[in-house]
């Protein structure tokens, strides 16, 4: 189906991203991983053989994005779709009384330069690349999907930075669909609720037990694989732009 399609996928080591690039991947495609030096992406690009190559970036390298591009073009000789998965979850309240503490203000800033200048960073460096294509019949060149967070609406407790940050993915959504319109390239958020990854896996099993029992139906996390369909789908259907997607079971989460 993807057939001659070349994405990229950051954070694709692990959890939603590596299940977009396996997506990707069965569908026809070509996928560059960028992810941390640190990650498992050269192995996981090993793995998923001849159609894939690692990258080793931090997402909020100028530099290091133009690496990725460059071994994309040397590699697989354009871009058509950049999907930023790369993110980190951080809590804490913004005042600890009982300590007389506040909010860790370089944890804040790293949350914030991570998610969101981090995908900014991919999306502006990305953009350059899919717009030398040339436009299908529809004048599509190519499609960017970020990775917001169900927090961005409904931040709880402890979550002030990492819905801070979300957020401003999803309000970036509309106004870079509408700079990149003119180019034919689309620009789509998910907003995913609860998803078993890595990420979630830091949580103790009966706090997660806790969380699936919140998702009204159905009633558990997500798989990772049902992420990178709503991948799949956004790419397939060019009528989807400038729109965050929640993709959450219909959580709304508590405080
Ligand atoms: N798992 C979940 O339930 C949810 C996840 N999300 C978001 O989805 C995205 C993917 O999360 P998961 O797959 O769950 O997490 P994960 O922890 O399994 O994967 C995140 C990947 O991002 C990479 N990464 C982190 N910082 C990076 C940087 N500076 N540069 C490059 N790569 C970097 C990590 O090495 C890791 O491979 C994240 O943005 C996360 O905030 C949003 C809502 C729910
Ligand atoms: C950061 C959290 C909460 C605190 C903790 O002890 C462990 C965590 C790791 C998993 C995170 C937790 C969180 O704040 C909500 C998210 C980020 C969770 C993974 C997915 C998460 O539920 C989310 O993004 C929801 O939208």
């Amino acid at each position: 189906m993807f057939k001659g399609l070349v994405g990229i996928v950051t954070g694709g080591a692990s959890g939603l991203g590596k299940a977009t690039v396996e997506q990707l991947l069965k569908q026809g495609g070509r996928v560059v991983i960028c992810d941390l030096p640190s990650s498992p992406g050269a192995d996981v690009a090993k793995q998923f053989g001849n159609d894939t190559a690692f990258v080793p970036v931090d997402v909020t390298s100028e530099q290091d994005i133009r690496n990725a591009l460059q071994t994309t073009v040397d590699k697989f000789g354009r871009l058509d779709v950049a999907v930023n998965c790369a993110g980190i979850a951080t809590a804490s309240r913004i005042y600890n009384f009982k300590k007389e503490q506040p909010f860790d203000l370089k944890s804040f800033q790293k949350t914030i330069e991570v998610n969101l200048v981090g995908t900014f960073n991919v999306i502006r460096l990305v953009a350059g690349l899919i717009g030398k294509n040339a436009p299908n019949a529809d004048g599509q060149r190519g499609v960017i999907i970020n990775t917001a967070s169900i927090a961005a609406f409904d931040g709880q407790i402890g979550q002030a930075a990492y819905s801070a940050s979300k957020a401003g993915v999803v309000g970036m959504t509309l106004p870079v669909a509408r700079d990149l319109a003119k180019q034919g390239i689309r620009v789509v958020t998910i907003a995913p609720g609860l998803f078993r990854t890595p990420m979630m896996d830091q949580l103790p099993e009966p706090a997660i037990k806790q969380l699936e029992s919140s998702v009204p139906f159905p009633s558990r996390l997500g798989q990772p694989e049902e992420y990178a369909l709503l991948v799949q789908s956004i790419i397939q259907n060019p009528m989807i732009n400038g729109e965050t997607i929640r993709l959450d079971g219909s959580l709304r989460m508590q405080p």
